[in-house]
């Protein structure tokens, strides 16, 4: 089954970069959908898409892959209306959005009719918006985060897995879609708010007294960049991760409170301890470039839902010889099999623990394989 023709909704930055790798690494046949007019024009004529379409039914009839990406706040309706129109059998739909678990409660409306829905986030982007702005090397390196539910055939979540692999450059990584939230949350949607946040106090000083955007240099800028971002784009991602947002500013505003009182009572061993701590942890943020796509070999397995199994699966690695660097449970609610992420250092070690977990009757699933036999 290989995609032909892909069907892009929203073609602006991420759909625009999308489009690009979608139609010149993947080599597909790639139709925008958009509701500007001017956005589907732009994109013909610089070669982004092949067609612009500003009818629904008419960009997407025939598609074998449909990627949303507009706004998360107007993703549910577009989903609604998405899921009434005759979609090719075996299409898969995705998204780009930056939050995952109201996407992916609403991606149910294609489980009846027979169309696969796996929620996507590729995670780079920029504070630019719009088609101009679209770029084909825009995710290289970076992770791109699945979030298919348990039930979600894993032929689907490998189709659609290696090609955006090959359309993007990015790895892709599975994730379970409130995980995705909470941490997406913290490192990077209450980012956007403290770096508003300062820039809208400062900017109140600023007011009475230009000298403090006058004198604003390298970390000011530095820690406030995203605070150019969309704001339209920023309400929806606010409101779409409503509860782990107001969770996360609880536990910001609660450290501001504790560094504000050390200053207070000018203790300075606890302000020095603020310091030191942020720093070595800084210094062990692992760096991206170098990083991902020659350190990690990983491979997900499919687990029955039985007492004791992560432990059958851990000894069947160890006695392989093969150290684990990483294992994750992709969280499990109330379905009946979960899947469990095992990391390696070593290639040979992933292909051996992959062999002897086969042979043991797991179901054994390598995002990576194609990625890997490159190196
Ligand atoms: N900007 C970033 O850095 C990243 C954004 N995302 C996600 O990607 C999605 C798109 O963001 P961007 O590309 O940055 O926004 P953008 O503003 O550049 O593009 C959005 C496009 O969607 C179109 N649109 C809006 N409503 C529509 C509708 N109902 N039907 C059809 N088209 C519609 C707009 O006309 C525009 O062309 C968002 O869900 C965002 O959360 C994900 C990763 C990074
Ligand atoms: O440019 C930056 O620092 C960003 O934060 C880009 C970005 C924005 C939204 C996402 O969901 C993922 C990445």
């Amino acid at each position: 089954m290989t995609f032909r023709k892909a069907a892009v909704l929203g073609i602006g930055l991420i759909g625009g970069s999308l489009a690009l790798g979608l139609k010149e690494k993947a080599g597909l046949e790639v139709y925008g959908f958009d509701v500007s007019e001017s956005a589907l024009k732009w994109a013909e004529s610089a070669g982004v898409i092949h067609q612009g379409h500003t009818n629904l039914e008419s960009a997407v009839a025939n598609a074998d892959l449909v990627v949303i990406a507009v706004p998360v706040g107007t993703t549910p309706r577009l989903m609604e209306q998405l899921a009434e129109l005759p979609l090719k059998s075996n299409c898969i739909v995705t998204d780009v959005g930056s939050t995952k678990g109201v996407v992916t409660k609403a991606g149910m409306v294609f489980s009846s009719r027979g169309v696969t829905f796996i929620g996507g986030h590729p995670m780079a982007g920029s504070h630019r918006s719009g088609v101009q702005a679209a770029d084909p090397h825009l995710f290289e390196n970076a992770y791109y985060v699945l979030t298919p539910h348990q039930e979600t055939s894993l032929f689907q979540v490998q189709r659609l897995s290696r090609l955006l692999e090959k359309a993007t450059g990015a790895k892709l990584v599975l994730m379970d879609p409130e995980h995705h939230d909470r941490v997406v949350g913290a490192i990077s949607h209450l980012p956007h708010v403290v770096a508003a946040a300062l820039v809208n106090q400062v900017g109140r000083y600023n007011e009475e007294n230009e000298w403090f955007f006058r004198l604003a240099a390298g970390g000011f800028r530095d820690l406030t960049r995203v605070a150019g971002s969309h704001p339209l784009m920023w309400r929806d991602i606010l409101l779409s991760n409503r509860d782990a947002v107001v969770q996360l500013l609880d536990d910001w505003i609660r450290d501001m409170q504790e560094i504000q009182s050390a200053v207070k009572h000018r203790d300075s061993e606890r302000i020095e301890w603020f310091f030191q701590n942020a720093k070595t942890l800084r210094d062990k943020l692992p760096d991206r470039k170098k990083g991902i796509l020659t350190e990690e070999y990983d491979c997900y397995v499919n687990m029955p839902d039985h007492p004791g199994e992560i432990g059958k699966v851990a000894t069947l690695v160890g006695e392989a010889g093969c150290n684990l660097s990483n294992l994750h449970v992709m969280e499990n609610r109330e379905a009946t099999q979960g899947v469990l992420r095992l990391v390696f250092r070593d290639r040979e070690e992933l292909e051996r623990a992959v062999n002897r977990l086969r042979q043991s009757g797991y179901e054994v699933f390598l995002i990576e394989e194609e990625n890997q036999e490159k190196k």
